[in-house]
């Protein structure tokens, strides 16, 4: 099966082409499982299929490692429209993807030899509360607070197409993100679980930032997570409409135009090749 890698700040997919390779619905899971494996499949966070669409000019589906499908994946998106580009599934540098939850738009900036190395999306608007998110809890005007043993922790309820619990630490760098992530993640409140954002603003343009992902764990970079976190210092009064995100990996920049969240980052391709896949 031929795959490539890419990744976006260190958030790395494994990329499967749906108009080169035919997949079988009940191999997808078993497959984001298995590649995401960095001892016995190639290592990666989930992954990624590019393929045909009737809404849009591209349709993206992303897994997480762990099997599961989300609605939207934000280094993912960027990478699906360096991947159309460069392969000739798309002639234009402004063009659609379909994504789980909606239709998002990407604007790709090919450089001299034709390689798109920068990518700006515009991730539409984020929706907050207990509604957008699946929080079976009672929400307190946008936030969710939740005792993990003993202690609260407070974050904002944020739809990007997935959900985010955000919350607004006093130093993202040295917080416990293993250790809470995953309560949180697992939380009985949050029956379809949550990413969660663990982030500081660094005055009000620049905003240091970790995360815990919904069936992937601690990653490098969360694109929707970064435009989530934003979204929530915005409406919070801790933040400006345009931030820049220090991820693990690497920056984003976010901007809020009127309510529509765009966001510009690298997409990199590490490697193409043949991957091993048994055919059940
Ligand atoms: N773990 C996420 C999907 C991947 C999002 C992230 N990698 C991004 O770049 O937005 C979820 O289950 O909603």
């Amino acid at each position: 099966m031929k795959v490539t890698k890419m990744h976006g700040l260190g958030n790395s997919y494994i990329y499967v082409s749906e108009f080169e390779e035919q997949l079988r619905e009940e191999e997808l899971a078993p497959l984001a499982v298995a590649v995401s494996d960095v001892r016995k499949g190639i290592g990666s966070d989930g992954l990624i299929l590019i393929g045909p669409s009737r809404v849009a000019d591209v349709r993206m589906r992303i897994f997480n490692a762990d099997g599961s499908e989300a609605e939207n994946c934000g280094n993912g998106v960027r990478c699906v429209a360096k991947y159309a580009y460069e392969h000739g599934y798309v002639h234009k540098t402004h063009f659609t993807v379909e994504v789980k939850s909606g239709i998002v738009e990407a604007f790709v900036h090919p450089d001299a030899d034709g390689l798109v190395r920068t990518v700006t999306v515009d991730m539409g608007q984020a929706r907050f509360g207990a509604s957008a998110v699946g929080y079976t809890g009672q929400d307190e005007d946008g936030d969710a607070v939740l005792d993990i043993d003993g202690v609260a922790y407070r974050g904002t309820l944020v739809s990007v197409g997935n959900p985010h619990f955000v919350s607004f630490v006093a130093d993202a760098a040295s917080f416990p993100v293993a250790e809470v992530g995953p309560r949180i993640e697992r939380h009985p409140d949050f029956p379809q679980r949550i990413n969660v954002e663990f982030v500081t603003p660094r005055g009000p343009s620049e905003l240091d930032f970790r995360v815990w992902e919904r069936g992937s764990g601690i990653t490098f970079a969360c694109g929707t997570g970064a435009c989530a976190s934003v979204a929530a210092g915005v409406r919070k009064g801790l933040l400006d409409r345009r931030v820049t995100v220090h991820l693990l990996g690497g920056d984003l920049e976010i901007e809020l135009q009127g309510e529509r969240i765009w966001m510009t980052g690298e997409a990199v391709t590490v490697l193409t090749g043949d991957y091993a896949w048994p055919r059940g």
